[in-house]
């Protein structure tokens, strides 16, 4: 089955929410109180899947608040550099700071990000900074659920919304949950549903759409897409760590991803890969069973690399690794 998308459009992608910095330890297999040095790399998911993209060929744009600094300047120019559209990147003029995350990589499975992100510029976004003319320009709007956490991101993020849906723009909502974000799940919960619903895609992991049902235990994935084709979403992703992950269609379809075999180096940029990837790929106009496999294929090149933005592979790399067929077969 293929997604059917508005082609009169001049961008195929805009995402909103936050282009920060990653800082990844240098020195990894060990503990972040042992690592002395640390790589910097743009980084935020929104960002991360927009930079995905666009190295891939998709004409890609971006919507966010940039810190009036040394870091906002870097993220500006690396992100134009790699061809995406930053005239609507706005730069914050009170004084707040680009978000950070640090990188631990104890081993290729155990790794955890440290987050520096109190009161980030790109949670400053205000609604008024989100522009009816470029969203219109677009045939996808990709937003971030972290961008939701707090105002006014999240009356921005509303409001692209809803300008997305009345220009028919197609509304893919990353899940994106980073719980520090959050005042409580509960919160979470009412804004993740209320977004998912007027949502066209959806795509998270398991745990993420644990979130937006407020589950303590792990839900089926049977019952949230049950749950979402009342609303707006016609296919949903539910992604499963190298269990791979499954793609649902309101007209009943199902189809599974595996993950590709591959030297693992971390765990973290496997999402924002796999969803640039993937959405590459519909857009390309390929079905959906194929675009699971480009979004695996690409997660596993990043997760074999040091960064999530800078190790975006391209449609080559992509498609040399589908080639090879070494899947993964667990769960
Ligand atoms: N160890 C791994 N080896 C190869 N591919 C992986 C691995 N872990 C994850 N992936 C791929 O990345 C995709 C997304 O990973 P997942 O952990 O589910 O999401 P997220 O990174 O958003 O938490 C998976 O569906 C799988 O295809
Ligand atoms: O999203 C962030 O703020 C941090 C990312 O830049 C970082 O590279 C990362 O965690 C990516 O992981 P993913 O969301 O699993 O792709």
């Amino acid at each position: 089955m293929n997604y059917k998308f508005n082609d009169n459009r001049e961008f195929d992608i805009i995402a909103v929410g936050r282009a920060c910095i990653d800082l990844n330890a240098v020195e990894y297999n060990r503990p972040m109180e042992e690592t002395m040095t640390f790589s910097k790399y743009v980084g935020g998911s929104p960002a991360n899947i927009a930079i995905g993209s666009s190295k891939l060929g998709l004409k890609a744009g971006f919507i966010g608040k940039l810190a009036d600094d040394q870091h906002g300047r870097f993220i500006e120019q690396y992100m134009r550099e790699v061809g995406i559209d930053t005239t609507n990147m706005v730069v914050d003029k009170d004084g707040h700071k680009t978000g950070l995350a640090f990188t631990e990589i104890k081993s290729p499975e155990e790794c955890s990000i440290l987050m520096y992100r109190q009161d980030v510029a790109d949670l400053y976004l205000d609604p008024s900074e989100v522009d009816e003319e470029y969203i219109k320009k677009a045939k996808i709007l990709l937003v971030s659920g972290t961008a939701l956490s707090k105002s006014p991101s999240r009356e921005a993020m509303l409001k692209a919304v809803s300008l997305a849906k009345k220009n028919d723009v197609k509304v893919i909502f990353e899940l994106d949950y980073r719980p520090y974000s959050w005042n409580n799940t509960e919160e979470t919960a009412v804004y993740y549903s209320l977004v998912a619903e007027q949502s066209d895609v959806v795509i998270g992991t398991r745990e993420e759409f644990d979130a937006l049902e407020n589950r303590t235990t792990e839900g089926k994935n049977e019952d949230t897409v049950n749950y979402l084709f009342q609303h707006s979403p016609d296919l949903v992703v539910i992604k499963h760590g190298v269990e791979g992950s499954y793609a649902y269609t309101k007209s009943g379809e199902v189809f599974r991803g595996l993950a590709y075999k591959t030297k693992v180096l971390k765990t973290f940029g496997a999402g924002d890969s796999y969803a640039s990837a993937f959405l590459f790929a519909l857009i390309s106009g390929k079905d959906i069973e194929t675009a699971l496999k480009y979004g695996s294929a690409s997660a596993s090149i990043v997760v074999s690399k040091h960064s999530s933005s800078d190790a975006m592979p391209s449609v080559e790399e992509i498609e040399g690794l589908i080639a090879k067929n070494e899947t993964i077969s667990v769960g």
